[in-house]
């Protein structure tokens, strides 16, 4: 049943049980009109016998002419008000119908009365008493007969209003049943698509968008379902664009920022990434009272090798240069281009002597394995400096440093490594520095 359906019948019905004990109430007071209009009806006929019976009694002691006159007019217009009855049930129409009859009778009597009247005889006597007794006794039974009629129409409204009483209680009662009952549904389906509903939303919510509600009949709850349903499948297409679009944005992102810290010929680290990462080294270090070293290498005489071999060969060179020192470093080293055929490696929780066996390291693997050029071995060497950080020196300084201790290895007859001087940075218990 569609809920508009379902609304509707409360309104309705309703109307239906007010104007049902409307047209009860209109019924009972008919009946009550129609009770009050028979007892002004009974009213009128026990006045008309009263009246009757009064002109009897006067006749009897006066027999005039003018008594009989009277009676023949109340009689009359008894006889008219018997005919012109209102509309009676069966059971008060039987009623009428006697009082009619006897009415009828009341003239035979009252001429034979009239009769007996003229004859003044002793033995006539008994027979007009016998007569007006009669008389006077049917003029009881007419009043005897209305007020029964009016008994009847009472009880008659009686059992009408009883009636009317049992069905608007009857009406009331299957009324209010079947609204209940209607509430009751309507609340148990209200509260079914609700927990429906927000069952789908928690699922959204959860970001898992492919669980579809069920949407059972044709009523406004299963279309609006399924038009949440629709919300659900345009919401989970565009979130999968958008996770697409996000993953394109995350991996140029990526490749961006590896183009922006990488030296395009060797694919080492440039100048900018050994920067950021030596600040962060550098801040981890005085943190946990760490040492930092810096190994600072450059081939020697490249410019021949460039004027020898080409320029060309010379970039491959420079590139085995870094292979062959990444292949000796450990994964926390970071080696970047510093400029030129200069390379600098950046070795956290590293000491002078640690540094100091990585550059023999590089100098020892190199010799082992030249670069090779058209099957023809490109000698190659490279001259090493070592710095370590000081307290309160900046990475520019340590640099500084460690280029001092190139400049002396070059000095030194090159393909050696040398060592700066300045005062290591000291791990000391319990203070900071030393
Ligand atoms: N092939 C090549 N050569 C480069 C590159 N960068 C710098 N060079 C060359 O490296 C040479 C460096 O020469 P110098 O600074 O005189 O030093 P050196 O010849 O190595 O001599 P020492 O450093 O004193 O041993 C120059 O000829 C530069 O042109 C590069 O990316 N590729």
């Amino acid at each position: 049943m569609k809920l508009k359906t379902q609304l509707y019948m409360f309104p309705t019905g309703v109307v239906f049980i007010t104007l049902c004990i409307f047209v009860s109430l209109y019924w009972v007071w008919k009946q009550s009109d129609a009770v009050f209009e028979r007892e002004g009806y009974v009213a009128e006929i026990n006045s008309l016998v009263s009246h009757l019976e009064s002109n009897l009694l006067l006749y009897e002691e006066n027999p005039s002419r003018d008594y009989i006159k009277r009676w023949e007019e109340r009689h009359k217009q008894l006889t008219v008000v018997l005919h012109d009855s209102p509309s009676l049930p069966p059971e008060q129409q039987t009623l009428l119908n006697s009082i009619q009859g006897l009415n009828r009778g009341l003239n035979v009597l009252f001429e034979r009365l009239q009769y007996l009247s003229r004859d003044p005889k002793p033995e006539t006597h008994a027979l007009r008493r016998h007569f007006r007794e009669k008389l006077i006794a049917q003029l009881e039974t007419i009043v005897e007969d209305s007020n029964q009629l009016v008994l009847l129409a009472r009880q008659s409204l009686r059992e009408s209003q009883l009636d009317q009483i049992y069905m608007i209680a009857t009406m009331l009662l299957v009324g209010s049943v079947l609204l209940t009952a209607l509430a009751v549904s309507l609340s148990i389906r209200l509260r079914n698509y609700l927990d429906l509903l927000k069952g789908g939303v928690k699922e959204m919510e959860a970001g898992n968008f492919s669980t579809k509600l069920a949407s059972v009949g044709a009523d406004e709850f299963a279309e609006f379902i399924r038009e949440f349903n629709h919300m659900q499948k345009t919401l989970e297409e565009t979130t999968i664009s958008r996770d697409a679009l996000q993953k394109e944005i995350d991996q140029r992102t990526y490749a961006l920022k590896h183009i922006a810290s990488t030296d395009p010929l060797t694919q080492v680290s440039n100048r900018r990434k050994l920067m950021e990462q030596a600040e962060l080294e550098m801040a981890r270090s005085l943190r946990h009272q760490e040492p930092l070293t810096v190994l600072l290498f450059d081939a020697d005489h490249f410019k021949k090798i460039n004027d020898t071999y080409g320029h060309a060969v010379g970039d491959q060179v420079l590139i085995h240069l870094c292979r062959l020192s990444e292949a000796e470093m450990r994964e926390n080293d970071l080696i970047a281009r510093y400029g030129g055929e200069e390379f600098v490696i950046l070795l956290p929780h590293t000491d002078i002597t640690g540094a100091s066996e990585l550059a023999q390291r590089i100098q020892a693997r190199l010799k082992e394995q030249p670069f090779i050029n058209q099957g023809e071995d490109v000698p190659i060497t490279i001259s090493i400096g070592i710095a370590t950080l000081s307290l309160n020196q900046s990475f520019t300084d340590l640099l500084n440093d460690a280029d001092g201790a190139l400049y002396r290895a070059k000095q030194a007859g090159r393909n050696c490594v040398k060592v700066s001087e300045t005062r290591p940075f000291v791990k000391v218990p319990g203070s900071s520095f030393s």
